[in-house]
């Protein structure tokens, strides 16, 4: 119940609706309770005192008692159903909205396919619940307790011993649920391996032809399959193993009913009536007996949902707004960027950063050069504070970034990854993404600046083309250019290119950074790369190497000096004229 009470945020406001359902339920049972007295009163009263004038105003209070039962049943269907979609539509909103704001910390562990099966499966089991389970099982102690009290003030005797079989029937039925709830456990568990497969399948489908491990693909979905259908046949096993148990002790409770009830008909302790409406009392009991079990497994099951739900919602955020966080206001920005001494490492492994200082002033070209895993994109990831650093600081314009209002820190800086991801949409709504007002010509201008215009018209339908959620059917290269342009038209103060035109070709290269020329004017640039060719006009190059800088200056100087940057300037240029003159310079200044 700690985990209802916990959600109770999400189904209280609409608690008249959880009422309105018990109400008519419990109205619905009771009506039930009519019938077996008409049935007393049609045999006892009617037919055997040959009062047949009643039969119609019976028959007549039957239908009226149905139609009144049946308001009650679709008022119940309508308030629980209208109630279970709204909690499912609030906690929706809640965990998605939670998701937007949980911090990178948290994606680095977090696993695509259990979220969305929070998200969906243990959802629904929390809107089946509150809608109809709760209402359910109050219903099930409803109908035991006035089927019991009705049946004890009609023959108390009767009522004992036919109950002599009621322990075999809780005992079957909690025993159901002992077993059920493992079974539809596993069936979960099987699901999730099963989407988990297909999921991983199609992002990787690239990988796999070109591997030609289609067949070895499909026999691994075939044994995940084979797991599937293996759990849920157990389970069907189980349910019909059941039914014949809980089929054969209710017969033994009706047939004790009918041996002992029709002995006291015979020796005149009870009429034929009372017996017929014993019989059928004895179904308001047996009925919530069999569903006993089905019921404590919905709430043991959705129980276990709500806690999954729960562990989202009440997830730490790790990096948030301070208090007095300031907002910052975009004219009033100038982009400069200083790193104090920054150690910093990822949870649980070895510092990424180790007294990491940096001085970009505004407007300037910082160039990031390194091996894998030297902190290249570290240094990228805590400028926009996607983690929280423990030592040392960093300052955007003399203010320590975790004093600013994290949105408005993020709004001045624009990045374009290597990986570009492209939401499945048109590519002019790609192109605005970062901002909310944005007209035509703004996006037409971005995406000439990015080079991306030219081919974007070639497409048919141009900038209404859909990309996919990867961005299909475009190349690397003219994924990265409608990045540039998306990173281009927030107009930011600080533009980072991770890698960024790592995808396209030279010649591509020098155009789009032809185009940065222009665009850099006035905006602090990172880029991080590992061709010389995008860094060598950077005011400042700082070279990395597990998680220091081994170097730092101008193109031209750290040319003069042996090191990472002249062995990597040797590599790419050791064909080119450039390269024994600089060797000439740096052997006479050694
Ligand atoms: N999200 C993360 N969680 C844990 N460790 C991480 C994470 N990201 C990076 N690291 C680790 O931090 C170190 C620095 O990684 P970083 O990504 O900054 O390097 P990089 O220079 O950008 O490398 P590359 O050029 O390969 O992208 C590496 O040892 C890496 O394994």
């Amino acid at each position: 119940m700690n985990v209802l009470k916990q959600l109770k945020q999400f189904y209280w406001k609409d608690r008249y609706l959880l009422f309105a359902s018990i109400v008519c339920l419990m109205c619905s049972t009771a009506l039930g309770l009519v019938y077996p007295h008409l049935l007393r009163f049609l045999i006892d009263d009617v037919i055997r005192q040959e009062q047949y004038q009643w039969v119609p105003y019976l028959a007549l209070t039957v239908v009226a008692v149905v139609a009144v039962k049946a308001t009650f049943a679709f008022l119940h269907g309508f308030s629980g159903g209208r109630l279970g979609n709204r909690v499912a539509f609030n906690m929706r909103n809640a965990l998605y909205e939670k998701l937007q704001y949980l911090s990178f910390q948290y994606y680095d562990r977090a696993k695509t396919g259990d979220l969305m099966s929070r998200l969906t499966a243990d959802l629904e089991a929390i809107r089946q619940f509150i809608g109809f389970g709760f209402a359910q099982i109050l219903n099930v102690f409803i109908m035991f307790t006035f089927g019991t009290i009705t049946m004890l003030l009609m023959d108390w005797k009767l009522t004992l011993v036919t109950f002599v079989t009621m322990p075999f029937l809780v005992f079957t039925a909690l025993r159901l649920e002992r077993k059920i709830h493992p079974g539809f456990r596993a069936i979960r568990l099987a699901n999730s391996n099963l989407t988990t497969a297909v999921q991983e399948n199609i992002n990787g489908m690239r990988t796999v032809k070109s591997f030609a491990r289609e067949p070895y693909e499909v026999e691994k979905f075939t044994v995940r399959n084979e797991e599937y259908k293996g759990s849920n046949i157990h389970l069907s096993q189980t349910w019909a193993n059941y039914f014949p148990m809980m089929e054969l002790l209710s017969s033994v409770c009706v047939a004790i009913l009918l041996v002992t009830g029709g002995m006291f008909v015979i020796n005149g302790s009870m009429s034929i009536g009372e017996l017929v409406a014993f019989f059928s009392f004895i179904w308001y009991i047996i009925a919530p007996m069999r569903d006993i079990g089905f019921h404590i497994n919905n709430y043991t099951q959705s129980k276990a949902s709500g806690e999954r739900v729960l562990e989202i919602l009440n997830q730490y955020v790790h990096v948030k707004d301070k208090d007095n966080a300031v907002a910052l206001r975009p004219e009033q920005v100038s982009g400069s960027i200083r790193f104090d001494e920054v150690t910093f490492a990822y949870p649980d492994k070895q510092p990424a950063l180790t007294k990491f200082d940096l001085d970009a002033p505004a407007g300037s070209v910082i160039g990031l050069l390194g091996g894998t895993g030297s902190g290249k994109s570290t240094v990228i990831q805590l400028m926009l504070r996607a983690y929280n650093i423990k030592e040392g600081r960093i300052l955007l314009d003399g203010k320590d970034i975790r004093d600013i209002k994290i949105e408005t820190l993020r709004q001045q800086i624009a990045l374009v990854f290597q990986e570009t991801f492209l939401f499945s949409s048109t590519i002019r709504n790609n192109i605005a993404y970062g901002r909310k007002d944005v007209s035509d010509e703004e996006i037409i201008r971005a995406s000439k600046l990015a080079k991306a215009h030219d081919f974007i018209m070639e497409l048919p339908l141009g900038y209404d083309t859909v990309v996919g959620e990867r961005g299909m059917g475009l190349s690397g290269g003219q994924k990265q250019r409608i990045a540039i342009a998306r990173a281009l038209i927030k107009d930011p103060k600080i533009l980072i290119l991770d890698d960024a035109t790592s995808a396209v070709d030279m010649e591509t290269e020098h155009e789009i950074q032809a185009g940065f020329q222009e665009l850099m004017k006035g905006r602090t640039t990172f880029i991080i790369a590992h061709r010389i060719s995008s860094l060598k006009h950077a005011d400042e190059i700082l070279v990395l190497d597990e998680g220091r800088i081994v170097q730092r200056g101008t193109h031209e100087s750290l040319l003069k000096q042996s090191g990472a940057y002249f062995e990597t300037y040797k590599i790419q240029y050791s064909d080119h004229p450039d390269f024994t003159s600089h060797k000439e310079e740096r052997r006479v200044a050694n």
